[in-house]
């Protein structure tokens, strides 16, 4: 069989994109679906997205998220970003978008110049303690702040705390943060669970970073720029005591090449 596949990143995280609404790729085929992600043996990327008709009422599409290992996961930000990207790319939306993932239902716009603000869900369960913070933003994340971002081998010291005991089979997300000259500005290296490496940005971890930073005062800002490898991202929330709301994600999201592969 041949398929047909869409390449998009956002800010250097990157996805295949495949119009699923007929069907063609099966959710189960784990095989398939990390031999996609294979940079070397199939197209290469972060993870895969399925985009398919919608189950509820007034949305515009689904979204079925797959890390690189083949098995579906939680949340993706940047995923859902570039989901938003390929569906006005397809002709299901024009500037806006309504559309339902693991996580629940988001909203989204997309402006001329291919940027898109997702709204994230509504977070209010923050661990903190000293430089380490942990919570939920539709993929769990544990937070490192440091003071020395750019030396760290982020592969090897996120994959220590991704196995340890703390966080079992299920495993967890790990971000390193430092603060910037800047009140509002953080630079951040992840640690993708389902990747098992650094990826050059983690939506849902900025997410967690920017929320994190305010919740701990190390920012006052209710929106907060994120620096990440491949590029910037933006965080803004209202925050009222543990309770975040209304917290939109924002950048770009790009179509990088289309093709059709063997399978
Ligand atoms: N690897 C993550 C899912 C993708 C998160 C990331 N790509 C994002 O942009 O949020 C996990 O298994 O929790």
């Amino acid at each position: 069989m041949r398929l047909q596949f869409f390449k998009y990143q956002g800010t250097g995280n990157d996805f295949v994109m495949i119009d699923n609404r007929n069907n063609i790729v099966s959710k189960n085929d784990t095989k398939l679906i990390n031999r996609l992600c294979d940079r070397k043996f199939g197209i290469g990327a972060d993870g895969l997205i399925l985009l398919e008709h919608p189950d509820a009422e007034g949305d515009d599409f689904k979204m079925v998220y797959f890390n690189a290992d083949g098995n579906e996961s939680t949340m993706c930000g940047n995923g859902g970003r570039c989901l938003v990207a390929f569906a006005k790319m397809l002709g299901i939306i024009e500037t806006e978008a309504n559309f339902t993932a693991i996580d629940g239902p988001h909203k989204a716009s997309i402006d001329k110049n291919d940027i898109v603000n997702l709204q994230m869900q509504n977070v209010s369960d923050i661990y903190q303690s000293g430089n380490i913070a942990f919570l939920d933003t539709g993929s769990p994340h544990h937070i490192v702040f440091t003071d020395n971002v750019n030396e760290l081998d982020v592969k090897e010291e996120g994959a220590a705390i991704r196995y340890s005991t703390d966080y079992k089979e299920k495993g967890t997300n790990v971000n390193f943060v430092e603060k910037t000259e800047a009140e509002d500005t953080f630079i951040v290296r992840t640690y993708e669970r389902g990747v098992e490496d650094e990826t050059l940005a983690c939506g849902t971890g900025v997410t967690a970073v920017a929320i994190a930073a305010h919740h701990s005062n190390r920012t006052k800002a209710s929106e907060v720029k994120l620096q990440v490898p491949g590029g910037s991202l933006s965080v803004s929330f209202k925050a009222d005591g543990n309770n975040y709301q209304d917290v939109w994600l924002k950048g770009p999201a790009k179509l990088v090449f289309k093709g059709e592969i063997a399978c």
